[in-house]
């Protein structure tokens, strides 16, 4: 019963014919037998032999197991489990997919007395020179193929059956081969079943180790890019317990992996909507300010959630990602160009007034009082600003600069102080952070705060206080660490005076006091800004300046200060054709200016106030003129005309334009 029944006196005497004759009787082989004794006559294989001529050599045979290492090693359980099951006088042959023989399993007694076959390791047991077997001609059909008894080419294993299946790859290529050979009285259609089954196994096994393998490659990349990483990043379950967490997350709660794993992220996110919306329902957020417990303080960071969903869109758990907003606006400063440039080297000047002025900024760097800086338009209050800034502990945070004049008085409080979400109509969502906030850590710099509204004077004198914002809508203060230097063209006290300055506010503010002086205090400076500012035109020859033109922009009274000086140095320096900078190369206002024209005309001269008349007359006219031409564009205006914006708003409200 089950035992498969092969003719074996019928195909023996066809054996016989065959191989004395190379004639064969139709109809006595299975097909697949008769066409591999074909290819065995064709090939010349003795079926006198039968024992396999070939032996890898031991190094070759090394390396091949070592290149087979996982087909063997995920193989040989399987193969001690069916050789469990079939008794002893069977033997499990493992082949690669050339037929070299690499592992066998059987009785040790058994596979001895199977030594005049060869079946030893590294034994070629290909069709071509053993003759038709289970292993080679299965690996010449692509498929699983049992050869018993006489069916084999070679007379010495006619008293075997041999069962073997190809192991495929899961692209269908073979890998290797199992076989299971024993007494050929035994033949048993089933043991090919038993070798298929097994089979199978080995490649489920294959495939589940292969993806095991990917699977901690993955696991490992991703553990690589979560480490490397500068977003803090948390995965939890759908209960909120932290499963995974990033170094970068770690350093944000100020808590180490080992004890965040387990604990709920609820307990460390401070707002609980966004992260109860998240788990909840599944709902996403994105970029949202969220307050993170970071050790015993609190985080302020910009978070985003998304959930991660199962079949049926449950939430199976989420991950979260955290920056802290100060890592963020030190980036936002760092691309918008909220840093300082300049530094007290870039300052020129010997003059006395300027001198003094370079000492005390350079004695305020060391402390972080309150500075105002006072003088005219093109002074350099910006420049000192900065390189205060750049000078102090706060060097490598942010230097935010707010021209109080240039901001229409309604948009003051937001664009100081920032809003909340919904502040107002036309607020961004999610809110804005103000100038203090981008300034935390570093240095803001007020610029015209004499023109600062007086309601906005009491909302700063407040932060000025408490060192803390409060967003407009918003209900939570926040402290803010700025370092705040004001600029004013205007005589503060006075405006305090008056009433359209808030005296304690000025008293704030004016904790150190430096005055810079217009230029036409220290004319004596002019040669070296003149060098100064022409060095600066790149790798164009030097140019030399005639001693007299040198007198008329010493004498000129630069209402526009440095900054008109250096607009002026620029354009002679394009105008000029050869070397030499002479009187003709100065812009006609220069030489109109009457300390500019030696001597001066005893007309002029003899009347101060009709000289200011008409010297204001020209002005209004030159603006007008320049408005003109800059088809009311205020910026290239005050270009042309080499003063600052805020100069030329200034000018245009004396002169009612
Ligand atoms: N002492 C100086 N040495 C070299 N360059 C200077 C000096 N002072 C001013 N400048 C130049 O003049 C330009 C204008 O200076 P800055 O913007 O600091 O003036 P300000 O007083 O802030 O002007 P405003 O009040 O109009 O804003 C600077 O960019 C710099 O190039």
């Amino acid at each position: 019963m089950g035992f498969r029944k092969i003719n074996t006196p019928g195909i023996l005497s066809a054996w016989e014919q065959f191989v004395s004759t190379g004639d064969l009787e139709p109809g006595v082989l299975a097909p697949e037998v008769e066409a591999s004794w074909r290819r065995c006559l064709e090939a010349g294989v003795d079926p006198f032999a039968g024992r396999a001529p070939g032996v890898l050599r031991p190094t070759l045979f090394a390396e091949l197991r070592e290149r087979k290492q996982d087909l063997i090693r995920v193989a040989r359980p399987f193969m001690d489990n069916l050789f469990g099951l079939v008794a002893g006088s069977f033997v499990v042959l493992l082949f690669d997919e050339h037929g070299v023989l690499l592992e066998t399993v059987g009785d040790p007694e058994r596979i001895r007395t199977c030594q005049d076959l060869n079946l030893n390791g590294g034994a070629l047991w290909d069709e071509h020179e053993v003759g038709t077997n289970g292993a080679g001609t299965s690996l010449i059909l692509g498929r699983p193929f049992q050869v018993s008894g006489p069916e084999h080419f070679c007379r010495k294993h006619h008293r075997w059956t041999c069962s073997g299946a190809p192991i495929l790859d899961p692209e269908g290529r073979a890998i290797g081969l199992l076989d299971l050979s024993g007494p050929v009285d035994e033949t048993h259609s089933h043991t090919l079943g038993l070798v298929m089954a097994a089979v199978a196994a080995i490649q489920n096994a294959l495939i589940l180790g292969q993806r095991n393998q990917e699977l901690t490659l993955l696991n490992d990349r991703l553990s690589r890019v979560l480490g490397t990483v500068t977003d803090g990043v948390v995965v939890v379950d759908a209960q909120g317990v932290i499963g995974q967490i990033n170094p970068a997350a770690e350093r944000i709660l100020a808590i180490p992996g080992a004890r965040a794993e387990g604990r709920s992220i609820r307990d460390l996110v401070l707002d609980p909507e966004p992260v109860a919306a998240l788990l909840e329902r599944g709902q996403e957020f994105l970029d949202r300010e969220l307050d993170v417990q970071s050790g015993p303080g609190v985080q302020h960071c910009l978070a985003s959630g998304k959930p991660i969903l199962g079949g049926g869109g449950a939430v199976r758990g989420a991950v979260l990602f955290v920056n802290p907003i100060n890592k963020l606006k030190r980036l936002v400063n760092r691309f918008s160009g909220a840093q300082a440039t300049f530094r007290f080297e870039d300052i020129l000047g010997q003059g006395q007034a300027l001198v003094r002025a370079v000492q005390l900024g350079r004695a305020a760097a060391e402390n972080e009082s309150n500075v105002l800086l006072t003088g005219e338009s093109g002074t350099g209050k910006e420049m000192f600003a900065q390189s205060i800034h750049n000078q102090s502990s706060r060097r490598k945070g942010p230097f935010v600069a707010v021209n109080c004049g240039a901001i229409p008085r309604e948009l003051i409080a937001s664009e100081l102080f920032g809003y909340q979400d919904g502040a107002f109509t036309g607020a961004a969502r999610g809110g804005r952070p103000g100038k203090f906030e981008l300034a935390g850590g570093g240095t803001l710099f007020l610029d015209e705060i004499g023109d600062m509204p007086l309601e906005q004077q009491v909302a700063l004198l407040r932060v000025l206080q408490d060192r803390a914002i409060t967003r407009l809508g918003g209900d939570r203060a926040f402290l803010v660490d700025v370092r705040i230097i004001c600029a004013t063209h205007k005589d503060l006290r006075e405006e305090a005076r008056r009433g359209t300055f808030r005296q304690d506010l000025y008293y704030r503010l004016n904790v150190s006091m430096i005055k810079l002086p217009p230029l036409r205090e220290h004319p004596e400076d002019v040669p070296v800004l003149l060098q100064a500012f022409l060095a600066r035109r790149g790798n164009r020859a030097a140019l030399d300046v005639d001693p007299a033109a040198v007198a008329a922009l010493q004498a000129y009274p630069w209402p526009g200060n440095i900054r008109e000086f250096q607009n002026v140095v620029e354009r002679m320096a394009l105008s000029v054709q050869g070397s030499r900078i002479t009187l003709e190369h100065l812009p006609e206002e220069l030489l109109r200016s009457p300390e500019a024209l030696p001597p001066p005309p005893p007309a002029v001269a003899s009347g101060p106030l009709k000289l200011r008349d008409l010297l204001a007359e020209e002005e209004r006219e030159e603006i007008l003129a320049s408005l003109r031409s800059a088809k009311g564009n205020m910026t290239r205006a005050a270009q042309n005309l080499g003063i600052s914006r805020n100069t030329l708003y200034r000018k245009m409200e004396k002169f009612g334009l």
